[in-house]
């Protein structure tokens, strides 16, 4: 007997358009001899619908679409919805079967952490849904009910062949070993098969990488789906002798390819998803614009990318002649338009105003806001998206101009540290080099005063972004810092700029998430905050 595992995009609130997919995928696992289709979690209303789930007329709209679906559909469907039920909400998944909803399954276990807030919309389930198709006995899981110890995957041990897991379970780096580690574990307490249907593609700034798998009851991967592909994976079972085995098994990434292509899908799966003809940015001659090019090329087709080159007095002419060639390797359109006529005119203009006072960190903001001014522009004009460029080095101290180099839609390498951008321009590079190796070894520079380097402002990049780590991803204090090894000045003064840049963040645009711990939902922090842990004196008492 075959089962296929449909490994899908679907597009958050677009409940007919999903129901169509999952038609069609219906059919062609059916043609393929499928005898079951599992589709993901909430694949229906697209993950995560976030407050959509408040609103009666989208609940109405998918509780209609799965009727119809279940008249439609051509094989048994094991598919994700949210489900009404006496007055409560619950994210849910059904077996549709024979024309009819025969029967649904409630998620016990409702993530709250990270990037989730399922309490925030669901109440808990407490049933189970057992079925047999063709003499095989099946059991039913949502994706965090697997990673709950509490709840065992089956009732008793042997009362089940398999456990069908529906997932959306996004992407941050190392992931899928984690997942792959868990989902063995489990398999070998229930002894039990695991078929885990991951969702793929990007929601906003969240990527799916898909790479659904399955575990037979001892815990070996027997079937893995490509990442970050939409994918029909079939697997097979010898009913009688309870036996597994899959199609192909996909590679997995290397560590930095799988970000790299992350990126990519979140920014093609943003475009696409909010009816962009193509992307705009600025491109400097830096590492940031460089990548982010080169990314967006890869992701969309050098056609659908265009750059502009703005350069100003403090510009060197290696800037714009590495920023041309990056453009000319890709084969991207670019225009330069430089600056200094604009920034000439806003400083007469300011004159009277500023007399007397010595020009600072004013004027070199001055610069990037004409840039974003120049970028909003034609962005404005040609319909096309704005890229910011920021990384997450810079998120994280607000090393970055509001309104400036901040304005834009999307801010794709933004959950990136610098050593990490570095890391991928590396990797873009040794697949065919589109990024002049001397953009990898120049100290990188904002070029918006003389002989600027960011490291006249900041520490060494290595430093900074393990400090940024310790204390974002791993939730270290002052002391716990300073005890891996770095000066207390720096640490303090890096803990200061990141509390600091709160506000920054704030304003900042989405962008694609590939860590577990990114700027955005998954640390929310206020901005107006007395709490300083870079303050040796902070957790004294006030006298
Ligand atoms: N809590 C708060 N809530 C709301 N607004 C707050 C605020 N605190 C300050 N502000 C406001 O924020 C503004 C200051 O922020 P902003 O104008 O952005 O300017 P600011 O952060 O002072 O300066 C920008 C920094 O980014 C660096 N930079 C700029 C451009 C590119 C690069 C690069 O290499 O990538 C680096 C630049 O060298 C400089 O160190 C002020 O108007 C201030 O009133
Ligand atoms: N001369 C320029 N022409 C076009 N865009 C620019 C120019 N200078 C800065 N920008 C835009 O502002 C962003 C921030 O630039 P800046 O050079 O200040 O910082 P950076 O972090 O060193 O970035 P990059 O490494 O891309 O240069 C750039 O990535 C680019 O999008
Ligand atoms: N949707 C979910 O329940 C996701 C939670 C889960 N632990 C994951 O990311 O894989």
């Amino acid at each position: 007997m075959r089962i296929a595992l449909a490994q899908c995009n679907p597009r958050v609130g677009d409940v007919a358009g999903n129901a169509a997919l999952l038609l069609q995928l219906a059919r062609e696992a059916k043609a393929q001899g499928a005898a079951l289709m599992v589709a993901p979690e909430l694949v229906l209303s697209g993950y995560p619908p976030e407050d959509l789930l408040l609103r009666n007329d989208f609940l109405d709209c998918c509780a209609q679409a799965l009727e119809t679906l279940a008249g439609d559909c051509p094989l048994p469907l094991l598919v994700g919805h949210p489900l009404r039920r006496d007055g409560r909400l619950y994210n849910a998944a059904s077996l549709l079967r024979g024309g009819r909803i025969e029967g649904s399954y409630a998620k016990h276990c409702l993530p709250n952490y990270q990037v989730f807030d399922e309490k925030r919309y669901f109440h808990p389930g407490g049933d189970e849904l057992i079925f047999t198709l063709e003499g095989l006995r099946l059991v039913l899981r949502i994706c965090e009910d697997l990673w709950c110890d509490e709840l065992p995957l089956l009732s008793e041990p042997g009362t089940a062949d398999a456990v069908i897991v529906l997932n959306a379970s996004p992407f941050h780096r190392a992931k899928q070993a984690e997942r792959q580690r868990v989902a063995a574990r489990r398999a070998r307490e229930a002894g039990a098969a695991v078929l885990y249907a991951n969702l793929v593609g990007g929601q906003d700034e969240l990527v799916f990488d898909g790479a659904s798998f399955a575990v037979d009851a001892r815990g070996q991967v027997i079937a893995r789906a490509p990442a970050f592909a939409s994918e029909l994976l079939m697997l097979e079972v010898d009913v009688a002798r309870k036996q597994w085995w899959g199609g192909p098994m996909a590679p997995e990434l290397s560590p930095v390819a799988e970000v790299y292509t992350a990126l990519q899908t979140g920014l093609r799966d943003y475009v696409q998803k909010n009816g962009f003809s193509g992307v705009v940015l600025g491109l400097s001659g830096g590492i940031d614009s460089a990548l982010t090019l080169a990314l967006a090329a890869d992701a969309l087709g050098a056609e659908r990318v265009h750059a502009l080159i703005l350069p100003s007095r403090y510009t060197a002419a290696m800037s714009i002649e590495d920023a041309e060639a990056e453009a000319r390797k890709l084969g991207v359109g670019y225009d330069i338009i430089p600056i200094d006529g604009l920034f000439d005119a806003y400083l007469e203009t300011l004159a009277p105003v500023f007399a007397g006072r010595a020009a600072d960190v004013t004027e070199e903001n001055l610069q990037a806001r004409i840039r974003g001014a120049l970028l909003m522009a034609y962005s404005n004009k040609f319909g096309q998206l704005l890229l910011s460029t920021g990384n997450k080095s810079e998120m994280a101290v607000g090393y970055a101009t509001l309104y400036g180099d901040m304005a834009g839609g999307f801010a794709l390498i933004k959950d990136c540290p610098k050593t990490l951008v570095y890391e991928l321009a590396r990797y873009r590079n040794g697949q065919g080099e589109v990024i002049p190796p001397r953009v990898l070894e120049r100290a990188p520079s904002a070029e918006l005063a003389p002989d600027q380097t960011d490291q006249d402002s900041l520490p060494p990049y290595d430093v900074l972004d393990a400090i940024i780590h310790a204390y974002i991803e791993r939730g270290e204090g002052r002391t716990e810092i300073i005890a891996r090894g770095f000066p207390a000045a720096t640490v303090e003064r890096t803990l200061r700029l990141i509390d600091r840049a709160e506000y920054k963040r704030r304003q900042a645009a989405p962008g694609v998430r590939i860590s577990p711990l990114a700027f955005g939902k998954d640390r929310r922090y206020p901005i107006s905050n007395g709490f300083h842990p870079w303050d040796p004196d902070c957790l004294q008492e006030k006298r």
